[in-house]
């Protein structure tokens, strides 16, 4: 394997590119209809899982998809809300505890993580409509003034961008496969860093390949209705939000045939949808570490970098938090999952109303110091 191609950064010279360990021994299939798995028991769903017992494993799949994006949950249950106030408790509101929160920050620079898709923008039928509100663009907008602020997406970055529209801001496309700096003038923040020529693509020897397989898994598909297949440039995505539940195993299987072909291509779930992406040791928490080694704050204590995301590749970014015992990890959630972050938001409404917090109490903050 060769090395990546673009590395334009006073950090990290060199990406491990060994493949993720395949699971070899059949894994407990994921919970029923219980929204996540449990992240620290949940194995690293690569495709070679999906062989073990053949069509066990195909179910746990189909299982674990059904649990993908738990809306069909009984939210008037009492047992449900039991649940709930439980998981609350250990994932209180970010804005309950917002107090709690900026005395965290004292003395550090917050630095702002934030996923797209359910996060900035409600989740749609139609990825390609996923649009973000005007008041939500203002608002980061405004929360780049004050902190460094990063987009970290599975979508391409190209696409993102689209969508978000903001120059000052940091991306980090295709699951932190594809990261960019911004394209503005300078940036107030660590002036002696060079992270706004940050560029850095640890996969691009895997886009032949990705082209590839998106193509033949829109050939493949195309046959399913409402199956959806999107090119994320470093990684492919096939949607299934639109597709009949009876037919997810058989979309399921149409993919896995295209895979079993590309045995440097790892499956994962987000929500409704199965992602494809290189078996490079790379993701959401590789590129926030990445990303605060390039801003200079690598090996700093006095940075607070704050993740806000809902998906379960979020979690890897959640996880580097804990790991590093710095930041905080805030899942998008209406219903509870597991999770390694510590605070919850229930929807982009609420992230917006957390992040116009934020503004303001550094507004004055500054205010009062000046
Ligand atoms: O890391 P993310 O930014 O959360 O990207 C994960 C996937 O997001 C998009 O799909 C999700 O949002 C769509 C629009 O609301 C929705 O239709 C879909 O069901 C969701 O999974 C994106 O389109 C995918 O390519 C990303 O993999």
């Amino acid at each position: 394997m060769t090395q990546q191609n673009v590395v334009v950064c006073n950090t990290k010279s060199s990406v491990e590119l060994s493949v993720f360990p395949a699971v070899t021994a059949p894994q407990k299939p994921p919970v029923a209809g219980g929204g996540y798995i449990s992240i620290s028991r949940r194995p690293r769903r690569v495709l070679k899982n999906l062989e073990i017992n053949g069509d066990q494993r195909i179910n746990a799949w189909v299982e674990s998809m059904r649990a993908s994006s738990p809306t069909h949950l009984k939210s008037t249950t009492s047992s449900f809300s039991e649940e709930h106030t439980s998981w609350i408790l250990g994932h209180p509101s970010a804005l309950d505890m917002f107090d709690e929160i900026i005395i965290r920050s004292m003395e550090k620079q917050i630095v702002m993580f934030l996923d797209y898709d359910g996060t900035l923008s409600p989740i749609v039928e139609d990825p390609d409509r996923a649009f973000m509100s005007n008041l939500m663009r203002k608002t980061v907008k405004k929360l780049a003034r004050y902190f460094p602020t990063a987009i970290v997406t599975g979508r391409c970055k190209e696409k993102v961008y689209n969508f978000v529209r903001l120059a000052e801001l940091y991306y980090a496309g295709s699951h932190g496969l594809d990261i960019k700096g911004p394209t503005t003038t300078t940036s107030k923040y660590n002036k002696d860093s060079k992270a706004e020529a940050v560029l850095f693509q640890p996969a691009s020897e895997f886009l032949p390949m990705i082209d590839e397989v998106y193509q033949q898994l829109v050939d493949k598909t195309k046959s399913t209705p409402g199956a959806k297949v999107e090119n994320n440039k470093f990684c492919v995505s096939v949607h299934f939000r639109c597709v009949d539940e009876k037919r997810w195993s058989e979309l399921l299987h149409k993919v896995k045939s295209v895979l079993k072909e590309y045995p440097k291509l790892r499956l994962t779930q987000g929500r409704k949808v199965l992602e494809i992406r290189p078996t490079i040791k790379w993701d959401k928490g590789k590129a926030l570490e990445f990303l605060l080694e390039s801003l200079g704050f690598g090996n700093c204590n006095d940075v607070l970098p704050v993740y806000i995301g809902d998906d379960r590749t979020d979690e890897d970014a959640f996880k580097k938090l804990r790991e590093r015992g710095q930041g905080l990890g805030v899942l998008v959630s209406k219903f509870p999952k597991d999770t390694s972050a510590s605070y919850s938001l229930q929807d982009p409404n609420e992230v917006m109303e957390f992040l116009q917090r934020l503004v303001e109490w550094k507004q004055v903050t500054m205010q009062a110091s000046s």
